[in-house]
């Protein structure tokens, strides 16, 4: 009988995600050339220098993730761009693996991170990823690349096969825990 791979759920730092892609909600930095700007009234700085990939132009998605099961057995990977998720009204549990040399995903780095609310993720081109909830549905703001988007949706509502993105089948893997802080008794 084939065991079910458990994952723990990780807290997102900038470097426990660097393989995967950026950290977004970071603190705002000392400077250092980042452009910036901060007065008693506002604070604005430069998070993160989105890239479509050649060619692509970049669009912002509202997206409802509402998938609470703590089993998956598919990724799916963006193959031309950079793809974003901020989640707004709740927390989300990201997926994530690298590509393997043939670009199937590579299981050994398979993890998981909690993104709270007031971070972010930036996954990079090529990384396999699903999202979950741990609780009630959860609207996210998305960047990514209109033509992977028109690509996927007419793969998803039609038999043609994705260009710009890939679904695979992986063996069955369980999130550990995965519990909504609010449920969490104090
Ligand atoms: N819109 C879109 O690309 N969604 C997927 O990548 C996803 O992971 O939700």
């Amino acid at each position: 009988m084939t065991s079910i791979g458990k994952l723990n759920i990780n807290d997102l730092t900038p470097g426990a995600f660097w393989p995967y892609g950026w950290m977004l909600g970071k603190p705002m930095p000392d400077g250092n050339g980042v452009p910036l700007f901060s007065n008693p009234a506002t604070d604005f700085w430069q998070e993160h220098l989105f890239n479509t990939g050649e060619g692509g132009d970049a669009e912002l998605l509202w997206v409802n993730y509402r998938n609470r099961s703590p089993e998956f057995s598919n990724l799916e990977k963006h193959l031309l761009t950079q793809q974003a998720i901020v989640p707004l009204t709740g927390e989300v549990i990201q997926v994530v693996a690298q590509s393997a040399v043939d670009g199937s995903p590579d299981l050994d780095t398979l993890a998981a991170f909690r993104v709270l609310q007031g971070q972010g993720v930036c996954m990079a081109p090529g990384c396999w990823h699903t999202t979950r909830v741990a609780g009630a549905e959860v609207t996210c703001l998305m960047m990514t690349r209109c033509s992977t988007t028109a690509d996927l949706i007419q793969h998803l509502t039609t038999s043609v096969r994705a260009a710009e993105s890939a679904i695979v089948d992986i063996p069955v893997q369980r999130l550990q825990g995965l519990t909504a802080r609010a449920e969490i008794s104090e």
